[in-house]
This record gives C-alpha cells, structure tokens and sequence, in this order.
C-alpha cells in the first residue's frame, strides 16, 4: 500500500463514520469523541474561513456595527435614534440593540433552558426530529440536511410561535420549564420586534399612512404575523478552519433579533470583507431580512452573514424570525415606489420561500435574486 493511501485511511479511521452518523447532528459526533473534521464537513477550500479569519484578526479595527439604545427610541432622542436606525439599515443591513428591557431572567431561562436541551441524551432530542419545514418543533443539523452536500457544524431547535396556543403542545417537554422559558421569551421578543417594525416604518416615512391614515393598517399585519425561534447550537470543533457554523445566508422574514452568547462567530459582510459582530453584554444583534428588503424596495438591505466555529467554546445562539403572515404577499410598499424609484422585486411569500429552499441547496441570496425584476 502507498504512503498515501495508508494516511488516507488513517484519517478516515479517526474522523469519518457512516453517512447515517452525520444525521444525528454534530453535538452526537463530538460527543463520540472525534478528533479530526470528517470529510462531510469540509468545504472545498475557496468557501473556507481561514483566510477570512486571520484577516479579520490584524484588519480593519474600527469598524463596528451601529449600536442602537432602545431607550432612545422610546424618547425624546427619537428622531435622533430613528436617524441611526436607518443609516444601519442601510448601509449595514444589521446593528446592535441595548436597553432592549426584556427582563434579563427571561433571556437566562431561555439561555439556560436551551443549553440543557442539547445536553439531553440524543434518543430525548430526536423525538422532534422532522423534515416537515411546518412543523411546529423541529430539531435538525446543517441548514438544509437533506439537501446539502457538505454539512455545516450546527444543530439546531426550531419552534414555530403561531399560534402559541396551537404549537405549544408540541414544544419539548424536557428539560423542565423550557416550554414555559420559551413560551416568556417569544412574547418578549414579539413585543420588541413590533416597537422595533413601528420605528422601521416610520424611518421609512410610512408611519403617517400608517396610524393617521389607516391606509394599510401595516401593523395590524405585524402583530399577525409568524415567528419562528431558532436555538443554534455549535459544539467546539476540531479544524474550525475547514468548515463552517452556518454557510453565508440571508434571512428571509421582515427583521431578525438575534441573541448570541458571549463566544464570537458571527460575521457579517461589509464593503466585501467578512467582519465580526463582536458580542456585546445585554444586547440584540438586529438584521434586516429579505422581506424587508423587498418591503423598503430595496432601501434596507438584507445581508449576508455566517457562522465560525472555534476549537475552544461551543457556542448557543438564538434567533427570533420574524415576519408577516405566512400566507400574506410580501411586496415593495406603494408609498416607496415613484418614476425615480421603479418597482424593484416581484410579490413573494413564505410559502413561495419554502417550496425554493426545499426544492434546491440555498446558496447565498439565492431567493432574494430570484424576487428581483431586472
Ligand atoms: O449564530 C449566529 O450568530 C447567527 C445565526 C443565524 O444567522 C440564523 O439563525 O439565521
Ligand atoms: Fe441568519
């Protein structure tokens, strides 16, 4: 046997398992004690973050994402803050809120609460594990698994909040109190996100059409709208620089309030360059999504963004999508088209989503190019 052909096999000795192991998410296979990335996860070199990372070490120091105080948004620095909010939107895609006042024990129960679900036995996890994308639980890995080529080193918990009442018996029932954690929590992050849509509308000049006026009644579809919770988990990885957390994506609702703990690993794009969102104590990261995208006709851009992983720390985030009902046509808003500002993407809707990302491997901004009229 060649000198080459032995080590291959000794790699795959140590890292590769059958592909049926891979389903079982990447908690099980760290738990089995690999101490290589096997082959499944690695992804071809030009989509690797190595480079990236080293960058982003020695590079570009001064650039942090807008920072917003909630507070401000609630008082008299409103315009001031509404002013920021639409710069980020912008010219970011993303920024960080502080002051939020969601209470801090119903963060750490949902923290908490979701770290001791992944701790639980792996047979406990995969009673919620379903390739239904309307399910009301969902435990899963990588993004699409069964789709995607090479797998992405993320687990995942995904809750669907609409209706609470009609969902909720569905939600894990171990580790005790989650559902309940989960349940403080949503409502919370509602609350914010619709404080939050009332800025966004008004930044874009449409809040006068909106309450004076009632011409849309916009925010009634707001408070109707779906939500979706997503609890990421990435364990620690051997050979961070071979693969990724999450792949580079876009979200497709209205706004995202992401919750990351204090381990780095997002990265958003900007001017071209991966940089990352360093975590700030107490905050949200925000990001406009590509349903705002298409709401703003194009004024608040829906960004790329992913996902490092790091041979040190697991890493816990927590997502809250949201967006307008699933089966409401999304398009450009009347208000913010003219002769100067054509009509830029086509009415799409959730279902429209689901059926693309269940159809092909989600690369990039896929969907929302398929939305733009050229
Ligand atoms: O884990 C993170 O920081 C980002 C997660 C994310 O992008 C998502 O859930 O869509
Ligand atoms: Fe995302």
């Amino acid at each position: 046997m060649s000198p080459a052909m032995s080590t291959a096999i000794e790699a795959n000795k140590e890292g590769d398992q059958p592909e049926s192991q891979y389903q079982k998410g990447v908690k099980h296979l760290w738990d089995s004690g690999i101490t290589r990335v096997p082959n499944k996860y690695i992804l071809p070199a030009s989509d690797r973050p190595g480079l990236t990372r080293d960058d982003n070490q020695s590079g570009n120091p001064n650039l942090k994402l807008p920072v917003i105080d909630f507070a401000h948004l609630q008082g008299s620095n409103r315009s001031h803050a509404l002013n920021t909010l639409a710069k980020a939107c912008e010219e970011y895609g993303f920024f960080q809120l502080t002051n939020h006042g969601i209470p801090s024990e119903v963060i750490l129960n949902m923290v908490e609460g979701s770290k001791r679900f992944f701790e639980l036995p792996f047979e406990e996890r995969s009673k919620y594990m379903s390739t239904d994308m309307y399910a009301p639980v969902r435990y899963g890995t990588s993004f699409n698994q069964n789709k995607d080529r090479v797998f992405c080193w993320r687990d995942f918990l995904k809750l669907s909040c609409q209706p609470l009442s009609g969902v909720l018996p569905f939600w894990p029932s171990s580790p005790v109190d989650f559902r309940q954690s989960a349940v403080d929590y949503s409502k919370q992050a509602k609350f914010l996100y619709l404080a939050l849509t009332e800025a966004i509308l008004e930044s874009l000049g449409l809040v006068e059409a909106t309450t004076k006026n009632n011409e849309y009644d916009s925010l009634k579809e707001f408070q109707d709208g779906s939500q979706l919770i997503v609890v990421n988990c990435y364990p620690s990885c051997p050979e961070p620089d071979l693969t990724l957390g999450m792949p580079p994506h876009s979200d497709y609702g209205f706004l995202t309030l992401l919750l990351q703990d204090e381990v780095k690993g997002l990265q958003i794009q900007h001017d071209g360059r991966w940089v990352t969102v360093e975590p700030i104590p107490n905050s949200f990261v925000v990001n406009v999504g590509d349903h705002l995208e298409i709401f703003s006709n194009g004024r608040y851009k829906s960004v790329l963004h992913r996902v490092l992983v790091n041979p040190l720390n697991s890493r816990i985030s927590i997502a809250s999508l949201h967006s307008l009902p699933v089966n409401k046509t999304v398009q450009p808003s009347p208000k913010l088209i003219d002769e100067t500002n054509p009509r830029r993407y086509k009415d799409t809707n959730f279902a429209s989503f689901l059926d693309y990302i269940s159809s092909c491997e989600p690369k990039g901004k896929n969907f929302l190019e398929s939305r733009k009229l050229t």
